[in-house]
């Protein structure tokens, strides 16, 4: 039976909210928002309905305004009900974004009842960090409270790595992917009201999981939740609509069978009307792809000369390498900008970056006159509103993750973008003014563009996915309701990587322990493999797994690229006293062990070293979650305090904990061929070694490595030396 709770508790939170109300300088501009028109509308549909469909034109206010809508409904506030003792080691529903072990767990053997609470809390999830950590600071201020750990506030977030979740609050914003964590130890999501799913039409597959897991909760009793219903709201501006409203009208698993359909409890909401208007100019002649980069120099000076401030620019771009040539080309023609003209400043914004630096391309520039371009791959695509910006340049093209089924690999390729992105890109400017979208196709180019993108379900390694659902408990996989299946090979062939990391038992294709124990880390189930690997007493090398581990996730390479032979000079000592011989994962141990005992100044020794110490900062930090992770599930007895003396690894340790990394990536290696080539121990393809690694040019009995990339060239990147027997024993599970 829900029990409503006393009053008093919430209202404690609301009360700064009401206060701040008058004096927010934020206010005005929300009522002039299109999506407030539909504020009573919204509230009452979700009033009667357990499913909304919102679909707006960009920057109409869904992701702002939408959860502040409701978090003050009835509906939304939170309840205590009677349910199944929950005997976990975490015994809580704490909402910090820890995943927390709960091996003792196990509520068949415990017919006992508690007290426990459902709902209180609406989650939004972003499909990147970057739009879920902006997001999360805009609605905070709007609702005029901090967004500070240990303090009170309505708004957090939850992100990979880095959390803050204040006191009471009541609108969360996180990542596809830390809710299907969430998911593992709160299968009815009992601590919320509402998931607002925001951003569908992206499709990545967290978000097809989601929306997999969302509808079976639908469709159950919700007896879990106390018979409270969780309600969840689509939203999204260049979703198909039609797709998601059949995929959770059904309610027969995996059937498109429209006998036992709940339609009628599904509403659609077209939000009419853009907040500012955006006047689109397309190239009178296609720009082929090498000249791309000239062609964003060009009108980002056009834009600059004959555009007045302030008025910022947003140039959509394919990937690092093009954003960082393109950065360098901008910056050295505004040396010689004519008297008169505002100066340039140019951010590069990428997922590889680290979050700080992602953090530099959303602060206005301080120097007076001066323009702020932003050279931004998709992460910047949708949801995120870069202030300042009023122009935004478009390539036509996207990297995207594709798997190629011939040589069974992936690998990353520019390819051109769809109608959606097209929308999704224009709609970046015009958020706080009227704007201009210059795109470098022609319109009938744009007529050839495909209306949506592939699922990226559709075209990735899905080896982690069929984890994610192992481990939430879903033991047929063919049955789980998906909006678009994969082909049968392709889960074939992520069923044999996950019975190679011994994830799935062999006899019975169940998810064994050491499967739902991968399933628990925040890092992908290959790390997770090497992560219990090395924690295992034989190996005893937890601590430099998750150096290196944390070193990776970081984002790009630590080592900053010497761009030419005098710099290569220069550094050339410092940086061989790093080198290992065992290849890159040796290296970046070493790096990231001798910085953390550096005493005295740990910028200079970046400097020299030409490190990049953001990314290394940003790797400590993860270093630490993963730390206190591994300690709160026993792993780790004690962790060690920086700064500790620096003693490189023996060769004898370095194979044990090369062995460990095997375990995850056995499949990612290859022997080297009579012909001095190596040959791949899946596939039987030729790689090369990429130059960016310490063993580019080496030849080596059998290597392993943890990225694969197609250019010119089929490249293993992150590479180590290891010996030909321990490739063959990790294949034979040994
Ligand atoms: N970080 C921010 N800084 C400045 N203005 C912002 C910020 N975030 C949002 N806004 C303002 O709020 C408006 C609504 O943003 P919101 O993200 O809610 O729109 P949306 O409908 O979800 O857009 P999209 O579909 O593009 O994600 C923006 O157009 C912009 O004017």
């Amino acid at each position: 039976m829900a029990t409503k709770r006393q009053s008093g508790t919430d209202s404690a939170v609301d009360r700064p909210y009401k206060r701040q109300k008058k004096q927010d300088p934020y206010i005005v501009g929300r009522k002039e928002l299109p999506i407030w028109r539909y504020k009573d509308q919204i509230k009452e549909a979700m009033l009667k309905k357990d499913v909304l469909i919102v679909v707006g034109a960009t920057g109409s206010g869904k992701s702002t305004q939408v959860p502040q809508f409701l978090f003050r409904e009835d509906w939304c506030q939170r309840r205590i009900i009677k349910a199944p003792r929950h005997t976990g080691k975490d015994g809580s529903n704490k909402n910090d974004g820890v995943i927390r072990y709960d091996e003792d767990r196990n509520d068949a053997e415990d017919n006992r009842m508690e007290d426990a609470g459902v709902g209180g809390l609406i989650a939004i999830t972003q499909p990147r960090r970057v739009a879920a950590t902006t997001l999360a600071h805009r609605v905070s201020r709007e609702a005029g409270t901090p967004l500070n750990e240990g303090t009170k506030g309505l708004v957090g977030y939850s992100v990979r790595f880095d959390h803050k979740i204040p006191r009471g609050t009541k609108i969360k914003f996180l990542t596809e992917g830390m809710l299907l964590q969430e998911l593992i130890h709160d299968p009815n999501l009992r601590q919320y009201s509402a998931i607002i799913v925001d951003e569908i039409h992206e499709r990545s597959v967290d978000v097809d999981l989601l929306s997999g897991f969302l509808k079976q909760i639908l469709q159950g009793d919700n007896a879990g939740r106390g018979g409270i219903p969780l309600k969840v709201i689509i939203m999204s501006a260049t979703a198909d609509v039609e797709e998601i409203q059949q995929f959770f009208a059904h309610t027969t698993t995996g059937s498109n069978d429209n006998s036992n359909s709940k339609a009628s409890n599904i509403e659609v909401l077209q939000v009419e009307g853009r907040q500012h208007p955006v006047t689109v100019i397309h190239s009178p002649n296609p720009v082929p792809r090498l000249d791309v980069q000239d062609a964003i120099t060009k009108r980002v000076f056009q834009i600059n000369q004959t555009e007045p401030l302030p008025g910022d620019i947003l140039a959509f771009m394919t990937g690092q390498e093009e954003i960082e040539s393109t950065q360098k080309l901008i910056e050295e023609y505004a040396k010689s900008l004519p008297k008169g003209v505002p100066s340039v400043r140019v951010f590069p914004l990428y997922g590889q970056l680290s979050m700080d630096s992602q953090a530099e391309a959303f602060k206005p520039v301080k120097e007076p006159r001066t323009r702020k371009v932003v050279l931004a791959t998709n992460i910047a695509e949708t949801s995120v509103t870069v202030p300042g910006v009023r122009y935004v340049i478009d390539c036509g093209d996207a990297k995207v993750k594709l798997f190629l089924p011939n040589q069974q690999i992936e690998c990353l390729r520019a390819i051109p973008i769809s109608k959606s992105s097209v929308t999704q890109r224009t709609g970046r400017a015009g958020r706080e003014a009227p704007g201009k979208c210059y795109r470098l196709y022609t319109k009938g180019d744009y007529s050839k563009f495909m209306d949506a993108d592939l699922p990226e379900i559709l075209r990735v390694d899905i080896a982690g996915a069929i984890l994610a659902m192992k481990a939430r408990g879903i033991k047929d996989i063919h049955s789980f309701p998906l909006m678009d299946p994969p082909e049968p090979e392709r889960v074939e062939k992520a069923l044999v990587q996950l019975h190679f990391m011994g994830a799935l038992s062999n006899a019975t294709g169940e998810i064994t322990d050491i499967g739902k124990k991968m399933a628990l880390f925040p890092v992908t189930a290959p790390y997770g493999r090497v992560l219990i690997a090395a924690a295992d007493p034989s190996s005893n090398c937890l601590l430099e797994a998750i150096d290196i581990i944390s070193c990776i996730t970081a984002g790009e390479s630590i080592f900053y690229q010497l761009r030419s032979e005098e710099e290569a000079e220069e550094v050339e000592e410092l940086r061989m006293q790093l080198y290992r011989r065992e290849g890159d994962l040796l290296t970046y141990l070493m790096a990231m062990q001798a910085y953390t005992s550096e005493n005295t100044n740990r910028v200079v020794w970046c400097k020299d070293r030409r490190i990049n110490i953001r990314n290394i900062r940003q790797a400590l930090k993860i270093r630490k979650q993963l730390r206190f992770l591994c300690k709160d599930r026993g792993l780790i007895d004690e962790i060690p305090r920086d700064p500790q003396p620096f003693i490189p690894m023996s060769p004898e340790r370095a194979d044990i904990l090369l062995k460990c990394f095997l375990r995850g990536f056995a499949l990612k290696t290859a022997f080297l061929a009579p012909d001095k080539s190596y040959i791949t121990s899946q596939g039987r393809h030729q790689v090369a070694i990429h130059p960016s690694s310490v063993l580019r040019g080496r030849k080596k009995e059998a290597i392993m490595y943890l990225e694969h990339v197609v250019t010119q060239k089929s490249y293993a990147k992150k590479v180590s030396a290891v010996q030909a027997q321990w490739v063959l024993d990790a294949l034979n599970g040994k």
